[in-house]
């Protein structure tokens, strides 16, 4: 059996790394500098790093700068980075890829401008994920704030234009540390033949082992932000605790 991914997530709000809760702006806890964040999980062995500029999801600016040096630097050591958070146009996805991250997570752009998104996944593959942010089975966009649709109308849609990957976050789950939404996971799965990324909740290592074993049913991977942060777990030991 393949072995879960693991994607340490380093969430960035006016320059520092954060947790928020439900994704709530002004619900931040605060964790210090990103790129401290970024080395602490690849010292412990990390293999990929989630990334989210927050300030370009919510639209009160961007920490650009600060995201291209984290990624480079992330790079440099051979760790996968996944980018994400205000990439909704070719500007922006073109300063995205040129940062040297493995691949984009698109969130946003895929509720609001379908054809770009159909268009980019089309010219780029799997450099390109769409991140599919629920509320019960509504889609939200713009930092978790406007509904953007139903989630499996929009999956039929993205599959058929080949959509290569998928990040499913349950708001009601994320920085809550109540565990992931295993049943979602699996309707998502049920639903296409792609890879999915699972975010939100995680909190312990049995729920990393819950996760493990819907990697058959195609989730690939497991965002962990909170639980890391708020040190429920170690990295070394999530990452042996997946281990088939
Ligand atoms: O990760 C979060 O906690 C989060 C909270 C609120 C909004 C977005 C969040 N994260 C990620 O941002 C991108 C979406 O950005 P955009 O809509 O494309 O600008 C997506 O990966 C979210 O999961």
């Amino acid at each position: 059996m393949s072995t879960l991914e693991l994607l340490p997530a380093v969430d960035v709000r006016d320059g520092q790394a954060v947790r928020l809760v439900h994704g709530e702006s002004g619900s931040e806890t605060s964790y210090g500098a990103p790129l401290e964040a970024a080395l602490a999980w690849q010292r412990a062995g990390a293999e990929w790093l989630h990334l989210v500029d927050l300030d370009a999801a919510f639209g009160t600016g961007d920490n650009r700068d600060l995201i291209r040096q984290v990624t480079a630097s992330m790079a440099d050591m051979n760790l996968k980075v996944e980018l994400s958070g205000g990439i909704r146009d070719d500007a922006s996805l073109a300063a995205a890829l040129a940062t040297g991250c493995t691949r984009v997570n698109l969130g946003t752009a895929a509720l609001e401008t379908p054809e770009w998104v159909a268009k980019v996944i089309a010219e780029y593959g799997d450099k390109i994920a769409v991140g599919l942010d629920v509320r019960g089975t509504t889609l939200r966009g713009r930092g978790w704030t406007r509904d953007g649709g139903d989630l499996y109308e929009t999956l039929a849609r993205l599959d058929s234009e080949g959509c290569s990957r998928y990040v499913v976050t349950d708001i009601a789950k994320d920085g809550t540390l109540q565990g992931p939404n295993l049943e979602l996971l699996k309707n998502v799965c049920a639903a296409t033949d792609k890879p999915v990324v699972a975010s939100g909740g995680v909190s312990s290592l049995d729920d990393l082992r819950a996760l493990s074993e819907l990697v058959p049913l195609g989730v690939e991977g497991a965002i962990v932000g909170k639980a890391l942060y708020a040190k429920a777990f170690t990295l070394e030991e999530a990452l042996a605790a997946v281990k088939p």
